[in-house]
């Protein structure tokens, strides 16, 4: 536990700016900057550090190399294929033109301490860490990991494609599974038993699958059935079946799913120890309440709450790209003075107030919308390009082709919001010769995956889908995201927009949108506090329309 009380501290480690409102330039120095501590509530307590919490920083330290690899990484490997300035054919004055790199590198790394063995996790997870490929851990990872292992419960806000479900799995995969630390005579004391360890709840079967995917990927192949998919869709009587033979630790699933489970006495999980809501936000919706409502009060033992003889309390980490302030009231109400963790910050739930949730920069109004709004600032990745172009409505599946062709994009999603004009636009861009694919929630589950699968490899070009593939979907190689119908407020067209540019490669998000659309257009632009300038595509590029 903390030594001092959390309530009344407040710590920022480097630059309190948020990253993703920074330009290239600003994310350098804000590299070099030194580590910055303020206790804002009560300056003569110590302010919350990862050393508070037992575990050395070294971000001072590390700061030089640090410096140095984002110094590094922010130098483009290649050059833009071609900048325009001039007047365009048709009068109007372009500036720039736009092309998108073949392979995707890593332009800003939001990485910040220099390895996974400065966060305190056991050494067979660090050995499989490295195995599989991952060496450095992000921002989000170095402040969350700490604070979980402190026995925190925590809602971890930070923007998308930084790394959050690692965030929250290396904390559980230290104390839960074969991976987990030695007890104290060096014993490694995992057995198999009918209580479930950990819940791992996430909105949709495809997002469920991927944290099942990336949770294997550190147990490694014969440890795979220590985790187990819930998931919506599939066989139910098979899960059953293999939560009673494989006595799996961990549990992955969508709420549906798991309330059914848990409701017929198949899923043991009084003593679970950790409770994870993926995409919190999206979990409180209405349609999740009734599920969510069973899940909360079934698994493991609330802090807080009644202790049922000697069981532990679990601890609940919440996870989001946006986090409104419904979320914040949710888990105070939820946890035991729960912290919030962003990327270079931690502070106490307690001093986030419903005019500044996640944004002490920026103070709102404090109404319902100016509190979304705010949820959806510093929910974008730092290196994304956001345009927009203006059409009619019958030509729109064309300009999205000619997009396609303008910014070479080799994988990209495009996003509509009605099934039929979904399938429209799929059979339009197949005629015209681009190799297109639909994915709703109208399909199957296997149809689903399937078709995901030819995404990932390569053999789709253009996925084009609804809301279901908005949050969590993580394709590394999407360079491009397309709203061929707008979404309905910046917290959607955050986590759209928040499919490509991954992990600090390079996205670019283009809106197409009807001339009488552009007011939204533009609300979006204050709201998210990003440019989303006008463009169009000619001569097979993409050119910026000066505006007056
Ligand atoms: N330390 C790391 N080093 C290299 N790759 C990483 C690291 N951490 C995470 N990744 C990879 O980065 C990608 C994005 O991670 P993840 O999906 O967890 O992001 P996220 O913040 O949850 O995004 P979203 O908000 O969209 O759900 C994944 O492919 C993941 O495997």
């Amino acid at each position: 536990m903390l030594a001092l009380p959390s309530t009344r501290l407040l710590l920022l480690f480097g630059e309190s700016l948020p990253s993703s409102r920074l330009p290239n330039v600003s994310r350098k120095v804000w590299g070099q900057t030194s580590v910055r501590f303020v206790s804002q509530l009560n300056p003569d307590n110590g302010p919350l550090t990862l050393s508070s919490l037992g575990f050395k920083s070294d971000f001072e330290k590390t700061n030089k190399i640090k410096a140095d690899k984002i110094e590094r990484l922010d130098v483009p490997s290649e050059a833009p294929k071609s900048k325009v300035r001039g007047v365009g054919s048709n009068g109007i004055k372009t500036v720039k033109a736009v092309g998108v790199k073949k392979s995707l590198e890593i332009e800003s790394a939001p990485f910040s301490a220099k390895s996974f063995s400065e966060l305190g996790l056991p050494p067979l997870l660090l050995e499989r860490l490295d195995t599989a490929g991952f060496t450095v851990p992000t921002d989000v990872q170095s402040a969350a990991v700490p604070t979980i292992l402190k026995g925190h419960d925590v809602v971890i806000q930070s923007y998308t494609g930084s790394g959050k479900t690692l965030a929250y799995l290396l904390p559980i995969l230290s104390e839960v599974g074969p991976l987990k630390k030695k007890s104290a005579n060096g014993e490694s004391e995992f057995e198999k038993k009918k209580e479930i360890d950990a819940v791992i709840v996430a909105p949709s079967r495809e997002l469920g699958m991927q944290i099942v995917r990336e949770v294997e990927k550190l147990l490694g192949p014969t440890d795979k059935k220590v985790v187990q998919q819930l998931v919506g869709g599939a066989n139910r009587s098979r899960q059953e079946e293999a939560l009673r033979k494989n006595k799996p630790a961990i549990v992955v699933g969508t709420p549906g799913r798991i309330a059914e489970i848990s409701a017929a006495g198949k899923l043991h999980t009084h003593s679970c120890r950790f409770l994870v809501l993926d995409e919190v936000d999206e979990l409180l919706s209405f349609n999740f309440r009734e599920d969510m409502h069973r899940i909360l009060e079934h698994v493991g033992r609330r802090s807080g709450a009644d202790p049922r003889g000697s069981i532990a309390a679990r601890r609940t980490i919440m996870v989001s790209a946006t986090v409104p302030f419904s979320v914040i009231r949710a888990a105070r109400s939820w946890g035991s003075d729960p912290l919030l963790v962003q990327a270079k910050k931690v502070m106490p739930l307690e001093a986030v107030s419903p005019s500044g949730p996640v944004n002490i920069l920026k103070p709102t109004s404090g109404s319902d919308s100016s509190m979304r709004t705010q949820a959806a600032l510093q929910s974008l990745p730092p290196a994304l390009k956001h345009y927009h172009c203006v059409t009619k409505l019958q030509h729109k599946v064309d300009t999205l082709r000619r997009c396609v062709h303008a910014l070479d994009a080799k994988c990209v999603i495009a996003f509509m919001n009605h099934t039929k004009q979904l399938k429209d636009a799929v059979f339009k861009l197949e005629a015209r010769g681009m190799v297109a694919a639909e994915l709703h929630g109208d399909l199957g589950k296997l149809a689903r995956s399937t078709t995901l699968k030819k995404f990932k490899n390569g053999e789709v070009r253009v996925l084009v889908t609804n809301e279901l593939s908005a949050r969590g979907l993580d394709v590394a190689e999407c360079d491009l995201v397309v709203n061929l119908d707008l979404p309905t407020d910046s917290i959607h067209y955050a986590h759209r927009a928040g499919r490509t540019g991954r992990l600090g490669r390079k996205g670019t998000v283009v809106t197409i949108c009807e001339e009488p659309e552009v007011f939204v257009v533009k609300k979006l632009q204050k709201q998210l506090g990003i440019p989303i300038p006008a463009c169009e595509f000619t001569e097979g590029k993409l050119n910026v329309i000066e505006e007056d």
